[in-house]
Protein backbone atom coordinates (compact mmCIF):
# COMPACT_ATOMS: atom_id res chain seq x y z
CA UNK A 1 0.00 0.00 0.00
CA UNK A 2 1.48 3.30 -0.96
CA UNK A 3 0.97 6.71 0.49
CA UNK A 4 0.86 9.72 -1.77
CA UNK A 5 2.87 12.27 0.17
CA UNK A 6 3.46 14.97 -2.31
CA UNK A 7 1.74 15.33 -5.55
CA UNK A 8 2.65 17.50 -8.44
CA UNK A 9 1.52 16.85 -11.95
CA UNK A 10 4.13 16.03 -14.57
CA UNK A 11 4.68 18.32 -17.42
CA UNK A 12 7.27 16.27 -19.15
CA UNK A 13 8.08 12.63 -19.79
CA UNK A 14 10.61 12.33 -17.01
CA UNK A 15 7.70 11.65 -14.74
CA UNK A 16 7.31 8.33 -16.48
CA UNK A 17 10.77 7.43 -15.19
CA UNK A 18 9.72 8.15 -11.66
CA UNK A 19 10.18 5.07 -9.58
CA UNK A 20 8.10 4.44 -6.53
CA UNK A 21 10.65 4.90 -3.85
CA UNK A 22 11.08 3.18 -0.53
CA UNK A 23 11.44 5.68 2.21
CA UNK A 24 14.67 5.25 4.03
CA UNK A 25 15.85 8.06 6.21
CA UNK A 26 16.46 10.33 3.32
CA UNK A 27 14.12 13.16 2.88
CA UNK A 28 11.97 12.55 -0.21
CA UNK A 29 12.08 16.31 -0.61
CA UNK A 30 15.59 15.93 -2.00
CA UNK A 31 14.08 13.64 -4.58
CA UNK A 32 11.58 16.27 -5.56
CA UNK A 33 14.39 18.78 -5.97
CA UNK A 34 15.95 16.67 -8.69
CA UNK A 35 13.09 17.82 -10.86
CA UNK A 36 12.88 21.31 -12.23
CA UNK A 37 9.80 23.39 -11.42
CA UNK A 38 7.37 20.92 -12.80
CA UNK A 39 4.87 18.69 -11.15
CA UNK A 40 5.59 15.18 -10.07
CA UNK A 41 4.16 12.64 -7.72
CA UNK A 42 6.25 11.06 -5.04
CA UNK A 43 4.92 7.98 -3.38
CA UNK A 44 6.35 6.12 -0.46
CA UNK A 45 6.04 2.52 0.55
CA UNK A 46 5.95 2.60 4.34
CA UNK A 47 8.25 0.01 5.74
CA UNK A 48 8.31 -1.31 9.25
CA UNK A 49 11.27 0.96 9.89
CA UNK A 50 9.58 4.04 8.48
CA UNK A 51 9.03 6.36 11.33
CA UNK A 52 6.36 8.95 10.52
CA UNK A 53 8.51 11.64 12.08
CA UNK A 54 10.97 11.17 9.23
CA UNK A 55 8.30 11.79 6.67
CA UNK A 56 8.57 15.41 5.68
CA UNK A 57 5.05 15.50 4.32
CA UNK A 58 2.51 13.95 6.62
CA UNK A 59 -0.32 14.41 4.23
CA UNK A 60 -0.76 14.53 0.52
CA UNK A 61 -0.55 17.95 -1.06
CA UNK A 62 -2.09 18.17 -4.47
CA UNK A 63 -1.17 21.10 -6.67
CA UNK A 64 -3.60 21.13 -9.56
CA UNK A 65 -2.12 22.13 -12.90
CA UNK A 66 -5.01 23.48 -14.93
CA UNK A 67 -2.93 24.41 -17.98
CA UNK A 68 0.51 23.83 -19.46
CA UNK A 69 1.47 26.59 -21.87
CA UNK A 70 4.38 27.08 -24.24
CA UNK A 71 5.87 30.55 -24.52
CA UNK A 72 6.84 31.42 -28.09
CA UNK A 73 9.43 33.95 -26.89
CA UNK A 74 11.37 34.68 -23.76
CA UNK A 75 9.52 36.98 -21.39
CA UNK A 76 11.83 39.17 -19.30
CA UNK A 77 10.20 41.03 -16.45
CA UNK A 78 12.31 43.77 -14.81
CA UNK A 79 11.48 43.82 -11.10
CA UNK A 80 10.45 47.09 -9.50
CA UNK A 81 10.43 48.08 -5.84
CA UNK A 82 7.35 46.91 -3.97
CA UNK A 83 5.12 49.70 -2.71
CA UNK A 84 1.41 49.74 -1.84
CA UNK A 85 0.83 51.80 -4.97
CA UNK A 86 2.94 49.73 -7.39
CA UNK A 87 1.31 46.51 -6.16
CA UNK A 88 -2.27 47.82 -5.96
CA UNK A 89 -3.51 46.02 -9.11
CA UNK A 90 -2.54 42.67 -7.61
CA UNK A 91 -3.21 43.09 -3.94
CA UNK A 92 -1.99 44.87 -0.86
CA UNK A 93 1.25 45.64 0.89
CA UNK A 94 1.55 46.32 4.54
CA UNK A 95 4.65 47.85 5.97
CA UNK A 96 4.37 49.99 9.08
CA UNK A 97 6.99 52.50 8.02
CA UNK A 98 5.15 53.17 4.77
CA UNK A 99 1.63 53.15 6.10
CA UNK A 100 1.96 54.87 9.42
CA UNK A 101 1.61 58.15 7.51
CA UNK A 102 -1.41 57.08 5.44
CA UNK A 103 -3.40 54.42 7.30
CA UNK A 104 -6.20 55.19 9.73
CA UNK A 105 -4.70 54.74 13.19
CA UNK A 106 -5.70 54.58 16.83
CA UNK A 107 -3.91 54.23 20.12
CA UNK A 108 -3.57 50.77 21.63
CA UNK A 109 -1.86 48.90 24.43
CA UNK A 110 -2.55 51.64 26.98
CA UNK A 111 -0.95 54.24 24.73
CA UNK A 112 2.24 52.29 24.08
CA UNK A 113 1.26 51.28 20.53
CA UNK A 114 -0.08 52.90 17.40
CA UNK A 115 -2.63 50.61 15.76
CA UNK A 116 -2.81 50.86 11.97
CA UNK A 117 -6.32 49.81 11.08
CA UNK A 118 -7.34 47.34 8.38
CA UNK A 119 -4.20 47.62 6.31
CA UNK A 120 -5.16 44.65 4.11
CA UNK A 121 -8.34 42.61 3.58
CA UNK A 122 -8.80 38.97 4.54
CA UNK A 123 -11.15 37.42 1.97
CA UNK A 124 -12.84 34.01 2.13
CA UNK A 125 -15.08 33.39 -0.89
CA UNK A 126 -15.20 29.63 -0.40
CA UNK A 127 -18.99 29.77 -0.16
CA UNK A 128 -18.87 30.31 -3.93
CA UNK A 129 -16.67 27.28 -4.51
CA UNK A 130 -18.26 24.47 -6.59
CA UNK A 131 -17.75 21.93 -3.83
CA UNK A 132 -19.59 24.13 -1.36
CA UNK A 133 -17.00 23.06 1.20
CA UNK A 134 -16.27 26.05 3.40
CA UNK A 135 -12.65 26.93 3.94
CA UNK A 136 -11.02 27.66 7.25
CA UNK A 137 -8.58 30.48 7.85
CA UNK A 138 -5.18 28.88 8.24
CA UNK A 139 -1.95 30.31 9.46
CA UNK A 140 0.82 28.31 7.81
CA UNK A 141 4.56 28.92 7.94
CA UNK A 142 6.58 28.81 4.73
CA UNK A 143 10.28 28.25 5.28
CA UNK A 144 11.51 29.44 1.86
CA UNK A 145 14.96 28.62 0.56
CA UNK A 146 16.30 30.87 -2.24
CA UNK A 147 15.91 28.89 -5.49
CA UNK A 148 19.58 29.34 -6.33
CA UNK A 149 19.28 26.78 -9.17
CA UNK A 150 17.03 29.20 -11.01
CA UNK A 151 18.85 32.45 -10.33
CA UNK A 152 21.73 33.37 -12.63
CA UNK A 153 24.06 36.32 -11.90
CA UNK A 154 24.59 38.51 -14.94
CA UNK A 155 26.88 41.52 -15.42
CA UNK A 156 26.58 44.61 -13.24
CA UNK A 157 25.08 42.62 -10.33
CA UNK A 158 21.94 41.88 -12.34
CA UNK A 159 20.28 38.64 -11.24
CA UNK A 160 17.87 36.73 -13.44
CA UNK A 161 15.37 34.32 -11.94
CA UNK A 162 13.59 31.86 -14.23
CA UNK A 163 10.14 30.88 -13.08
CA UNK A 164 7.78 28.37 -14.64
CA UNK A 165 4.70 28.42 -12.47
CA UNK A 166 1.95 30.91 -11.82
CA UNK A 167 -0.80 29.98 -9.41
CA UNK A 168 -3.91 31.39 -7.84
CA UNK A 169 -6.11 30.76 -4.85
CA UNK A 170 -9.49 31.32 -6.46
CA UNK A 171 -11.44 31.90 -3.28
CA UNK A 172 -9.01 33.36 -0.82
CA UNK A 173 -6.55 36.13 -0.24
CA UNK A 174 -3.09 34.91 0.71
CA UNK A 175 -0.84 37.02 2.90
CA UNK A 176 2.88 36.47 3.35
CA UNK A 177 4.45 38.11 6.40
CA UNK A 178 8.24 37.77 6.47
CA UNK A 179 9.68 36.98 9.87
CA UNK A 180 13.05 37.94 11.20
CA UNK A 181 14.29 40.11 8.38
CA UNK A 182 15.49 43.69 8.39
CA UNK A 183 13.82 46.61 6.59
CA UNK A 184 17.13 47.29 4.86
CA UNK A 185 17.23 43.91 3.15
CA UNK A 186 15.98 42.97 -0.29
CA UNK A 187 14.53 39.71 0.98
CA UNK A 188 12.11 38.28 -1.60
CA UNK A 189 10.65 38.74 -5.07
CA UNK A 190 7.00 38.42 -5.94
CA UNK A 191 5.70 38.00 -9.48
CA UNK A 192 2.10 38.60 -10.51
CA UNK A 193 0.11 38.62 -13.72
CA UNK A 194 -3.31 39.99 -14.58
CA UNK A 195 -6.08 37.75 -15.86
CA UNK A 196 -6.44 37.38 -19.60
CA UNK A 197 -10.15 37.94 -20.26
CA UNK A 198 -9.68 36.52 -23.75
CA UNK A 199 -8.18 33.29 -22.46
CA UNK A 200 -10.37 31.84 -19.71
CA UNK A 201 -8.94 34.36 -17.24
CA UNK A 202 -5.66 32.47 -17.28
CA UNK A 203 -2.60 34.64 -16.66
CA UNK A 204 -1.75 37.33 -19.19
CA UNK A 205 1.91 36.49 -18.64
CA UNK A 206 3.06 39.08 -21.18
CA UNK A 207 1.79 41.70 -18.71
CA UNK A 208 3.32 40.07 -15.65
CA UNK A 209 5.07 42.34 -13.15
CA UNK A 210 7.72 41.57 -10.56
CA UNK A 211 8.52 43.30 -7.31
CA UNK A 212 11.58 43.29 -5.06
CA UNK A 213 10.41 43.28 -1.46
CA UNK A 214 12.14 44.43 1.70
CA UNK A 215 12.34 42.39 4.85
CA UNK A 216 9.68 44.56 6.56
CA UNK A 217 7.08 44.36 3.81
CA UNK A 218 4.19 41.90 3.69
CA UNK A 219 2.20 41.11 0.58
CA UNK A 220 -1.42 40.07 0.27
CA UNK A 221 -2.42 38.52 -3.04
CA UNK A 222 -6.04 39.39 -3.77
CA UNK A 223 -8.28 36.34 -4.14
CA UNK A 224 -7.75 34.77 -7.55
CA UNK A 225 -4.65 36.84 -8.36
CA UNK A 226 -2.10 34.95 -10.43
CA UNK A 227 1.28 34.89 -8.73
CA UNK A 228 4.46 32.86 -8.72
CA UNK A 229 5.38 30.68 -5.76
CA UNK A 230 7.36 32.76 -3.29
CA UNK A 231 10.96 33.55 -4.29
CA UNK A 232 13.27 34.22 -1.35
CA UNK A 233 16.50 35.96 -2.40
CA UNK A 234 19.76 36.91 -0.80
CA UNK A 235 22.47 34.95 0.91
CA UNK A 236 21.01 34.58 4.38
CA UNK A 237 19.64 31.09 3.87
CA UNK A 238 15.96 30.40 4.43
CA UNK A 239 13.35 33.09 4.92
CA UNK A 240 10.35 32.26 7.07
CA UNK A 241 6.92 33.66 6.32
CA UNK A 242 3.76 33.50 8.34
CA UNK A 243 1.10 32.90 5.70
CA UNK A 244 -2.61 33.47 6.13
CA UNK A 245 -4.91 31.78 3.61
CA UNK A 246 -8.32 30.09 3.57
CA UNK A 247 -8.21 26.43 2.55
CA UNK A 248 -11.03 23.90 2.25
CA UNK A 249 -8.84 20.94 1.31
CA UNK A 250 -10.32 20.64 -2.17
CA UNK A 251 -7.16 20.80 -4.32
CA UNK A 252 -8.66 22.52 -7.34
CA UNK A 253 -10.27 25.11 -5.14
CA UNK A 254 -7.29 25.77 -2.90
CA UNK A 255 -4.62 26.27 -5.53
CA UNK A 256 -4.66 26.20 -9.32
CA UNK A 257 -1.44 26.34 -11.30
CA UNK A 258 -0.34 27.13 -14.83
CA UNK A 259 3.05 25.80 -15.95
CA UNK A 260 5.10 27.47 -18.69
CA UNK A 261 7.74 26.04 -20.98
CA UNK A 262 10.13 27.69 -21.27
CA UNK A 263 9.85 29.78 -18.18
CA UNK A 264 9.55 33.53 -17.79
CA UNK A 265 12.54 35.53 -16.54
CA UNK A 266 12.65 38.17 -13.84
CA UNK A 267 15.62 40.51 -13.53
CA UNK A 268 16.49 42.17 -10.25
CA UNK A 269 19.54 43.43 -8.40
CA UNK A 270 20.63 43.60 -4.81
CA UNK A 271 22.09 47.08 -5.09
N1 LIG B 1 2.93 26.24 -4.73
C1 LIG B 1 2.53 26.45 -3.44
O1 LIG B 1 2.96 25.78 -2.52
N2 LIG B 1 1.66 27.43 -3.24
C2 LIG B 1 1.24 27.82 -1.92
O2 LIG B 1 0.78 29.14 -1.99
C3 LIG B 1 0.18 26.92 -1.39
O3 LIG B 1 0.20 26.62 -0.20
O4 LIG B 1 -0.70 26.61 -2.18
Amino acid sequence: MFHLIFSYYPNYSAFSELRVMRVKKICPYKYIQTFTQTHIQVYIQPTTTTNPQFLPFHHSRIMVVIKELSLSSCILIPAQPLTPKSFAKFGYVFSADEQIQTAKTSNANQGTAVKLLKVAPVVNNSSHAPSGKLATANWNIFRCTPPKKYIVRKEHDQQVYTGRVLERHPYSTQTFVPMGRDASEKAFVVICAPNDPNFDNLPLVEKAEAFVCRGDQSVTYAAGTWHAPMVAIGSKGHLDFAVLVHENGVPNEDCQEVVYSPGFEVSFSYS
